[in-house]
């Protein structure tokens, strides 16, 4: 959605009705996260989950390339009756209103008529626009709008969720009320490709096709890379043939994340698929079967690649830890090993410990947090860390990772 944001003006986006009162007590874990900021000391190894703060209320990002389909994904949201009470915050900037025109239930004198940051909508929902998509300023508008069960926050279709998923993720030492449930990305299946090819298209030179890192990426490549959810939108503007073509070329890029293809953001399932992701909650080894399966070779520039390697013992998971801090936050790989420079924009691990309780890893960017899974029954031999990024499938992530857990 495109709106000139004001500070004093709600975006004319809704008629108020009979508000649905539903209240729902949410109740989350959220582990606490290392950064890279944190240098005055290293954080503990691993997050106790007693230690994780409840009653948070989720957010979904929701991303996509202009004219995607977020618009029509929000406006489907907002009008089926899912008893959810659902803030929607559009982080928006442009200058054209034309776009909220669209929303089917609008309500061109709703701003007169109501100089308020809310607009309330028929199903309980209520629908605002920041320009400051920090977390204090969201937890301010929540503040004076009362309690909701959801927060749904659509970016501006260029944003860089990479960007804008660590202040809800990071933010849970600051005492926010709010955690991350999930990134939804849309693309337009017709055009996707296209906007892929755009780093390193036949019309530009060759040397403005890389920087030093290597082919350029994207605002496609990153709203993919970071997704927990896809939605292939525009399904009907494409053949069959085009449509696996997208698939497998975002499969390629993002192992990780559910593919969904949709036509006017019609999506099969809202729960479990938009709302309630828990992406960043344990990982299970069916989160990373997926990634195994891709064709890591379609995109030249982002690709998913999982490490394999044995379960380790209790004497290595301090090894472990700082190959995760060597690689996230000093963006090099431990040991002597020759490599490319490399980008990692997701990271997903679950890493069986003899005798324990396996880890379980999640990071964005240069993040990441570890926390105890349950124990199985049996002994777990193999441990897996899926990485999706920029030059990640090179065997000295792998050589590298061996080498530390051998020299302890
Ligand atoms: N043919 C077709 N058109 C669609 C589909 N989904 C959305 N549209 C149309 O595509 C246009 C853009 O959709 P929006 O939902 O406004 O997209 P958006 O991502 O919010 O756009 P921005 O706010 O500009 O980034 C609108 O005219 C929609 O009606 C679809 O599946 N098929």
């Amino acid at each position: 959605m495109s709106v000139e944001p004001s500070d004093d003006e709600a975006p004319a986006l809704i008629q108020p009705e009979d508000k649905a009162k539903v209240a729902m007590e949410v109740s989350e874990e959220v582990p606490q996260l290392q950064s890279v900021n944190d240098d005055d000391a290293v954080p503990d190894l691993v997050a106790a989950p007693s230690d994780k703060p409840t009653s948070k209320v989720p957010i979904t990002i929701v991303t996509g390339y202009l004219g995607a389909g977020k618009t029509t994904l929000l406006n489907y949201i907002l009008t089926e009756q899912h008893g959810k009470k659902i803030a929607v915050i559009l982080n928006e900037f442009g200058d054209s209103i034309d776009i909220e025109k669209q929303l089917t239930v609008s309500d061109a004198n709703a701003t007169d008529a109501r100089p308020v940051d809310f607009v309330p909508l028929a199903n309980g929902c209520i629908c605002c626009s920041v320009k400051d998509v920090g977390v204090a300023a969201i937890e301010n508008l929540m503040e004076q709008s009362g309690n909701f069960d959801y927060i749904l926050l659509e970016t501006t279709g260029l944003a860089d969720p990479g960007n804008i998923a660590p202040l809800f993720w990071l933010d849970d030492g600051l005492g926010s009320s709010i955690f991350l449930d999930g990134i939804v990305t849309l693309v337009d299946a017709k055009n996707v490709l296209k906007s892929l090819d755009e780093g390193f298209g036949d019309e530009q030179k060759e040397d403005e096709k890389h920087d030093h890192h290597g082919p350029l990426l994207t605002t496609a490549h990153l709203q993919i890379s970071h997704a927990d959810v896809i939605l292939i939108n525009k399904a009907d503007l494409v053949s069959a043939e085009e449509l696996d073509k997208v698939v497998n070329r975002i499969r390629s890029i993002n192992g990780l994340a559910k593919i969904e293809t949709t036509t006017r953001s019609q999506v099969s399932q809202l729960e479990g698929l938009l709302l309630d992701l828990h992406a960043y909650d344990a990982v299970s080894d069916k989160d990373l079967q997926f990634a195994s399966k891709g064709h890591s070779h379609l995109d030249p520039s982002i690709s998913t690649t999982t490490i394999h390697f044995p379960a380790i013992s209790e004497s290595q998971v301090a090894q472990f830890d700082e190959y995760l801090r060597t690689i996230l936050w000093e963006e090099q790989l431990p040991g002597s090993f020759a490599y490319d420079p490399f980008e990692i924009h997701r990271l997903k691990g679950r890493v069986p410990v003899h005798g324990g309780k396996p880890l379980l890893i999640q990071g964005v960017r240069n993040m990441y947090e570890t926390t105890e899974g349950k124990q199985n029954d049996g002994d777990e031999e193999e441990a897996k860390l899926v990485l999706i990024g920029k030059g990640v499938g090179q065997p000295a992530f792998r050589e590298s990772l061996i080498a530390i857990l051998q020299a302890s």
